[in-house]
């Protein structure tokens, strides 16, 4: 049996007699460059990053092209740091799985250090601050879920623990973004040394937002008095602040039991499972597919490694945008969030598995070729129609990759506006009529009747976590499936909320027909499948 921990370098044949392919360069070598001379931070060391970013690194270590380790900082989830990094030496196996059934496992050893960071973690600041006061910091990235950016509530307004952030001092922001911007103020403070910040988050505009958030809380500060305005005007000025903008793509469902028994029988030791107490799922192997794409904004002010060597797309501000509207409102994610919600409402498991059902490929052929492709702008580095054909026909479909609706359904309500809204916005600007489209009020119905939390048959399940479940479910908890009720009414809160879905879905023209839906999916048990079977095939 191989275990994540045993010496790779003294016995690669070890590794290599189970398919697992080694590093080329010392893990001890790379984590000392970090402490000395640290070039990437990553935030949020979850599945995604593990089993993407993190690979990126390796490449460019194994090139040289890369001098030192990523250096992984946690600002959320303390057992990501505790149970998935430190027990095994910061090391995490790579399993990329096709659709014919190969297994490609790396032994991924790019992580220098894995910190975890809030303003109670004394030890974790001093050491994150150190590194953020080298010179030699070139670039942060980021995957810390949509959620990890909010700093205002439901109705727009800036939540209290913004609030408190800004009132109080930066030494005890709380908030992702003041956490973060408290670590700009040290490099700030440092001799104004400069930096790229790169959210790769699964949303439009992702590094507008990400500034949007840094900036809410220095100017907050600025005005009170904490910080000078000319931190405001530093992390302002491009050729010192970057906040580039990024398409990431590469499906990467949580560790699934179906792999560890594999890599078990295979003889690979380290498979446990493990559920943080916050919620993340991880593991000492990270699975994922073959396809992938990360498209960056080239705009790096203290300069990068060649990340180009390793597949990153680095371009114009413009084409990222074109790429990942492309992607993340109109060719896959709008997708997936459907098979998500009614896989979800039907007891499905398995994205692959829901591929087996007619209706469920009719819904999100409708939805991507029918009523988001007409919309969406070529990117040009990549082509819309390939890449849904592609999403379709062979990444949904593939049995080893063991992804599941719960995990896709996590956080809809903070997805939404990206999934669906952009396109709507591009209906309601170019003039064009909503009246042809069925998937998109489906889904949004769909997700309606998915926070009642009975599935179609009637039984009750447990929607996946969603900061706003608490607020929005009560106005369907008392439905019943089978009552009477007035949509109208009853949807009106949910519907009426610019925040979630960023249009007016009045104006939309697509309120009463997604009532219509909803009426229709709460008629009786069965009556989900039977709305989509109908309203799909009309
Ligand atoms: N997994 C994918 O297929 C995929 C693909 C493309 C993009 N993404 C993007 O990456 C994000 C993370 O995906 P993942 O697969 O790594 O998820 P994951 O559950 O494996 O890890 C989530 C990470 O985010 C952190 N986190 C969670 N909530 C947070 C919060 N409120 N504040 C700060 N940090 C928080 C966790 O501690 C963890 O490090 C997604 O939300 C999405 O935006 C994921
Ligand atoms: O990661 P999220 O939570 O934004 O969305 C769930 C999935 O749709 C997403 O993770 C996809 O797998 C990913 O965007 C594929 O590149």
């Amino acid at each position: 049996m191989v275990r994540l921990n045993d010496d790779y370098q003294q016995n690669p044949e070890s590794f290599e007699k189970v398919g697992i392919v080694v590093p080329k360069f010392d893990q001890k070598e790379i984590t000392e460059a970090a402490e000395n001379q640290p070039i990437w931070v990553h935030f949020g060391g979850g599945n995604l990053f593990r089993c993407f970013h993190a690979k990126i690194a390796q490449n460019l270590l194994n090139s040289k092209e890369l001098k030192a380790g990523v250096i992984v900082a946690e600002t959320y989830d303390d057992g990501v740091v505790n149970q998935a990094y430190k027990p095994y030496n910061n090391r995490v196996l790579q399993v990329v799985m096709d659709e014919k059934g190969n297994y490609d496992k790396t032994l991924v050893v790019s992580v220098a250090d894995a910190i975890y960071y809030n303003h109670t973690n004394t030890a974790g600041w001093s050491k994150l601050k150190h590194v953020f006061e080298q010179p030699s910091l070139q670039f942060v990235t980021m995957s810390i879920t949509e959620k990890g950016y909010a700093l205002r509530d439901v109705n727009g307004n800036l939540s209290p623990a913004a609030v408190t952030d800004i009132d109080g001092d930066p030494e005890a922001a709380t908030t992702n973004m003041g956490a973060i911007a408290r670590l700009l103020l040290a490099r700030f403070n440092a001799g104004k040394l400069p930096i790229a910040m790169v959210s790769t988050d699964n949303f439009s505009e992702n590094g507008k937002r990400f500034e949007e958030g840094i900036l809410t809380i220095a100017e907050g500060w600025a005005k009170h008095g904490t910080v000078s305005q000319d931190f405001v005007d530093y992390l302002k000025n491009p050729q010192l602040v970057s906040f580039p903008w990024s398409m990431i793509d590469r499906i990467t469902p949580n560790p699934a039991e179906s792999v560890a028994s594999i890599l078990k029988d295979n003889d690979f030791e380290d498979t446990g499972i493990i559920h943080t107490d916050k919620h993340t799922n991880i593991a000492p192997f990270g699975n994922t597919e073959v396809t992938h794409y990360l498209v960056i904004e080239d705009s790096f002010p203290n300069g990068r490694p060649a990340l180009e060597k390793a597949g990153v797309i680095l371009t114009s501000r413009d084409v990222v945008n074109d790429a990942d509207q492309m992607k993340v409102t109109a060719c896959l994610n709008p997708l997936h969030t459907g098979l998500a919600i009614f896989g979800s409402l039907l007891g499905y498991t398995s994205i692959a598995d829901e591929m087996e059902n007619q209706d469920f490929v009719a819904l999100i052929k409708q939805l991507g070729y029918n009523e988001d492709l007409p919309v969406v702008k070529d990117p040009k580095i990549i082509n819309p129609k390939a890449f849904i054909d592609e999403v379709i026909n062979k990444r949904l479909p593939n049995k080893n990759i063991p992804d599941t609706p719960q995990r896709i359904a996590s956080d809809t309500s903070q997805k939404l506006a990206i999934r669906y809204g952009v396109t709507l916005q591009h209906y309601l600007d170019s003039g064009k009529s909503t009246a042809d489209l069925k998937a998109i009020p489906l889904i949004i119905a769909g997700w309606c009747r998915f926070l009642m939390a009975i599935q179609d048959d009637g039984q009750a399940f447990e929607p996946s976590r969603d900061p706003l479940l608490s607020e929005l479910q009560p106005y369907v908890a008392t439905i019943q499936l089978g009552d009477n009720v007035d949509a109208h009414e009853v949807l009106k809160p949910i519907l009426s909320n610019q925040s979630i879905f960023s249009v007016d879905l009045d104006k939309a023209g697509l309120t009463s027909q997604i009532e219509t839906y909803f009426t229709d999916m709460i008629a009786a048990p069965g009556a989900v499948a039977k709305t989509l079977h109908s309203v799909i095939n009309a």
